[in-house]
């Protein structure tokens, strides 16, 4: 049986503990702001209109065995910017492209440790040339004047407000912009004279054709299905996907047969489409929206208008060909038998209706083109779908009904942005063609899907218009979460609905809507883990987030939010400015919490590792650099100050003893999490110290997983003259977690000859410590400890040792170096499908990796299996999850030794 911390951890700091203050709380937060600014980057002015890449001094950026080197342009200009349109019969889509340098500068550490790892190009600095956002905009086609405005106020069409073209005042006079769809011809005139641009055209088939191409090979949870209310995304295996069949549902419907990139065939079409929906329905209803089209239909009844088999076969099936008494037997049918004008109906019987007719009759020639080519795949996109339940199941079920289950209807997060992102990967360089999956991180802004997403209204073009609309939206009301409620699924399988399902009385707002697509970043510098055993097989989160389980920790992340905006104000210094970015921030949070709670799988596949990255990035869209700055320095500090009377009593064990105690000592130092609300408490119940000294008294063995005496075993017995060559060591929290626990881990296996590498944050999340503030952090310690001094001279860190960074290499090390590199990620979790290139360099020649920590041990990452020996060390700090991985309890640890033999 395993021994349990909880009861003695809360006993020894319960009501009789030692009544001192944790700093943290004691003095409240400093006014330190650590914003460390972007320093603009030289950008050379734009020759011409037409994007063009200068090409002198073009590097490979990474190792030669690399298949897809990034190719760096030292020299080309940061507005490869570009602007693609598909202007159709009803609406406009924009897809833009903003360069995004990203901020990494190119530090000492940094350049040492790439030297070392084999990835240093000549001293230049590293260029993230292709890094930047993709963002997806529709505006209404009747209100093409609102969309010329975005345009205009956003001069998206001279490559955006930052581009030099812009800031030299170029003129647009020949700036062409790709356009596809019928609006390219109609409103060429208008673009010319209002913007000064010309459209070039480029097909429509061609442009859908690749847009889909593009979302199915980049985007992890683009397709998914619907069918009777059941949203499931479907992962695409890219050696699988031709041939298949693309519908667009747009005014007009498109089906297409894609046999592979560039190789399609319209096959056919038909013209009761999204514009019959939409025309139809707003001459028999008077609605003025499409949306309000589509939210009277949630509460109709079809019945009362379309003739159903039951209506002529007096109540019964017609079995024997397979109908049921509830299956359509002709749409609008009933209203010929009775003596009524339209205003005698429902105008939601009648949206229903139509909608029902239109989606069916979609669905069921899409089946027989599918039929006709043998295809057993049917993507549907355009805008008509909408992201609508009642529509995909209606589709989902003819396709399903007539082909017996054989075809399969997909629906795409994207769904109306085929024909706009064709046409933006139209341009010769556009840089899209070599991206993959793991180059592109899906963020979901409040601001920028909210002006995207609405159909029209002003940019967000700032921090400020986007706090400004945060306002005004808080005070408008809760649309967005307006939950969508779901009737009860029932079909009969006898070809009919015995009652339309996924029905709702509030159709979400199109604002919210738009936040099923995010903004698309560009970050050509990640890399998948080369150590991780099956990269198509990993799945990050070990726990899936159903609604049972999403509900839960909507809860935790609710009840945590004061708390944490308290923090993110003190960190900037509690102005009043902060203090209006951070109730911005809590609405912005907490508009996605509710969005995810109403349905889960709204932003693709999600789980709490995703969760947890986008409270950090909603963070960082209001500008909150570190909220727990002041809290990571002072741990820091009171942990630096005991570090080297932990080394000494360390010092004086034997090897044995020595190992656990460091094994314990991490897990003790776990304990300081400031994300877990059990932990938080404790800290107001004793100073770091007092708590470290607790934990780590309460250590009892076995743990809840212990592989302590296997690890033991592969250090000290069976290859004890064989060491591990490099370990990469994750670190986690700052404070003792880090100081304490890992460094002193990272120094006995220095002391064994493994070179050790600590991978930490690129960016602050919670109190984890950053890649950029360990060097730091290791000189310190380096003052008092000859061990890590040596190694962290050898490795590169400290500064004093730097001058010569060409002679540190030549001469022969003292010691086995101690690195640094940063992760890729801004979460407290880790996922490798999406590592940095600096790690995936350093993992090459690892054969330990030692992962610690609730969110990268637990949360994520418990059943990845790995190419060579791994170790997962965490503390539970979270009673469910205790509960639900282990059936054990808070506080409980974990020592998994996962060895590759
Ligand atoms: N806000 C909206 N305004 C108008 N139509 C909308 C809206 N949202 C969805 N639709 C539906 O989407 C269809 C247009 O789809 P889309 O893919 O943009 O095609 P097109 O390129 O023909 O404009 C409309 O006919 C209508 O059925
Ligand atoms: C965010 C965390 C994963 C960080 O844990 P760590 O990786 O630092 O061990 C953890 O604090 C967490 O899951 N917190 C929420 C659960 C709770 O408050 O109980
Ligand atoms: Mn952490």
């Amino acid at each position: 049986m395993a021994a349990n911390n909880s009861d003695s951890i809360q006993e020894e700091l319960g009501e009789g503990g030692v009544g001192v203050k944790h700093e943290a709380e004691e003095e409240g937060e400093g006014a330190s702001s650590s914003a460390a600014q972007a320093t603009a980057t030289t950008m050379l002015p734009r020759s011409s209109s037409r994007p063009q890449l200068d090409l002198s001094g073009a590097a490979i950026h990474g190792t030669l065995e690399d298949r897809n080197p990034t190719i760096l342009l030292p020299n080309q200009s940061d507005d490869i910017s570009h602007l693609a349109l598909d202007i159709g019969g009803s609406l406009i889509k924009l897809v833009y492209f903003s360069r995004h340098a990203e901020l990494s500068t190119e530090d000492k550490r940094k350049i040492s440790t790439k030297r070392r790892l084999g990835m240093f190009n000549g001293g230049r600095r590293s260029y993230p040339i292709l890094g930047g956002r993709l963002h997806f905009v529709k505006f209404e086609t009747g209100k093409l004047n609102e969309c010329l405005d975005f345009i205009s106020s956003k001069q998206l069409h001279r490559g955006g407000v930052d581009s030099p073209s812009w800031r030299s005042g170029a003129q647009p006079d020949d700036i062409v912009i790709k356009a596809t769809g019928g609006g390219a011809y109609k409103y060429a005139d208008l673009f010319k004279e209002r913007l000064g641009v010309s459209l070039e055209k480029e097909d429509e088939m061609d442009c859908l054709v690749s847009g889909a191409n593009f979302l199915l090979k980049a985007i992890r949870h683009e397709a998914f299905t619907h069918m009777d209310g059941h949203k499931e995304y479907v992962q695409i295996d890219q050696n699988d996907l031709f041939p298949f069949l693309l519908v667009n549902v747009g005014s007009g419907v498109s089906i297409i047969k894609v046999d592979g990139h560039g190789k399609f065939q319209r096959v056919s079409g038909t013209n009761v489409g999204g514009g019959t929906y939409w025309g139809l329905g707003r001459l028999m209803t008077k609605c003025k929206s499409f949306d309000e089209l589509l939210e009277l239909s949630q509460r109709g009844d079809n019945s009362t208008m379309d003739m159903l088999v039951g209506d002529i076969y007096g109540g019964l099936d017609y079995s024997k060909i397979g109908l049921s008494a509830s299956t359509i037997a002709s749409s609008f049918g009933k209203t010929i038998s009775e003596n009524k004008e339209l205003s005698d109906y429902r105008p939601e019987d009648i949206s229903l209706s139509l909608l029902r007719m239109i989606s069916y009759n979609i669905g069921q020639i899409s089946y027989l083109n599918a039929l006709r080519y043998g295809l057993k795949r049917i993507f549907f996109g355009g805008f008509f779908i909408r992201g609508h339940a009642y529509t995909m199941d209606t589709i989902s079920f003819a396709v399903n009904f007539w082909s017996k289950g054989e075809a399969q209807a997909m629906f795409l997060r994207h769904e109306g942005f085929l024909g706009a992102l064709g046409a933006f990967m139209s341009y010769e360089k556009h840089g899209l063609d070599d991206l993959r999956v793991h180059h592109l991180v899906e963020r979901f802004p409040m601001g920028a899907p909210y002006v995207g997403g609405k159909i029209h209204g002003p940019p967000l073009g700032d921090l400020n218009a986007k706090i400004s609309w945060m306002e005004k939206f808080v005070q408008k009301g809760t649309q967005i979460i307006a939950p969508v409620p779901m009737g009860v699924p029932a079909t009969t399988g006898m070809g009919g609905f015995e009652r339309p399902t996924s029905k709702g009385d509030i159709l979400r707002s199109d604002a919210s809507a738009a936040l099923n697509v995010g903004v698309l970043h560009l970050v050509p510098t990640l890399d998948v883990f080369p150590l991780l055993e099956d990269p198509k097989t990993y799945e990050p989160n070990t726990i899936d987030l159903d609604q049972d389980e999403f509900k839960y920790w909507f809860k935790v992340l609710s009840d945590h939010l004061p708390d944490l905006v308290d923090k993110a104000v003190a960190s900037e210094g509690g102005t009043d400015d902060a203090t209006r970015r951070g109730d911005a921030f809590a609405h912005a949070f907490s508009a996605h919490l509710a969005r995810l709670m109403e349905e889960p799988a709204a932003y693709g596949k999600f789980g709490l590792a995703n969760l947890l990255e986008l409270r950090e990035e909603c963070l960082r869209e209001f500008q909150f650099v570190d909220a727990y700055i002041s809290i990571k320095q002072r741990e820091n500090e009171a942990s630096l100050a005991v570090l080297p009377d932990l080394l000494m009593e360390l010092d004086t064990m034997n090897e044995e003893a020595r190992l656990l105690a460091l094994i314990e000592g991490v897990l003790a130092a776990n304990i300081f999490d400031w994300g877990s609300r059990a932990c938080v408490e404790l800290y107001h119940k004793g100073t770091i110290i007092e708590i470290y000294r607790m934990s780590r008294k309460k250590m009892q063995r076995p743990w809840r997983i212990d592989d302590f005496d296997m690890f033991k075993k592969r250090m000290l017995i069976d290859r004890k003259d064989q060491p591990y060559k490099r370990a990469l060591l994750f670190v986690d929290n700052s404070g003792a977690d880090v100081v304490l626990g890992m460094l002193p881990l990272a120094r006995e296996l220095l002391r064994h000859g493994t070179e050790v590498v600590l991978v930490a944050n690129s960016l602050p999340a919670l109190n984890d410590v950053t890649a950029n503030e360990l060097p730091e952090i290791i000189a310190e310690a380096s003052k008092h400890c000859g061990i890590l001094r040596k190694a962290a001279e050898a490795g590169g860190l400290l500064v004093d040792a730097m001058a010569g960074i060409q002679d540190d290499l030549k001469d022969a090390p003292e010691s086995a170096p101690l690195m640094v590199v940063e992760n890729g990620c801004g979460s407290p979790c880790i996922d490798f499908r999406q590592v940095s290139s600096e790690l995936a360099a350093a993992a090459k020649d690892a054969d330990l990796l030692i992962l610690e920590g609730m969110g990268r041990a637990l949360h994520t990452n418990l059943n990845a299996r790995f190419k060579c020996d791994a170790l997962k060390l965490a503390m539970v700090k979270n009673q469910r999850l205790a509960e639900k991985l282990f059936n054990g309890n808070i506080y409980d640890c974990i020592c998994k030794f996962e060895p590759v033999s």
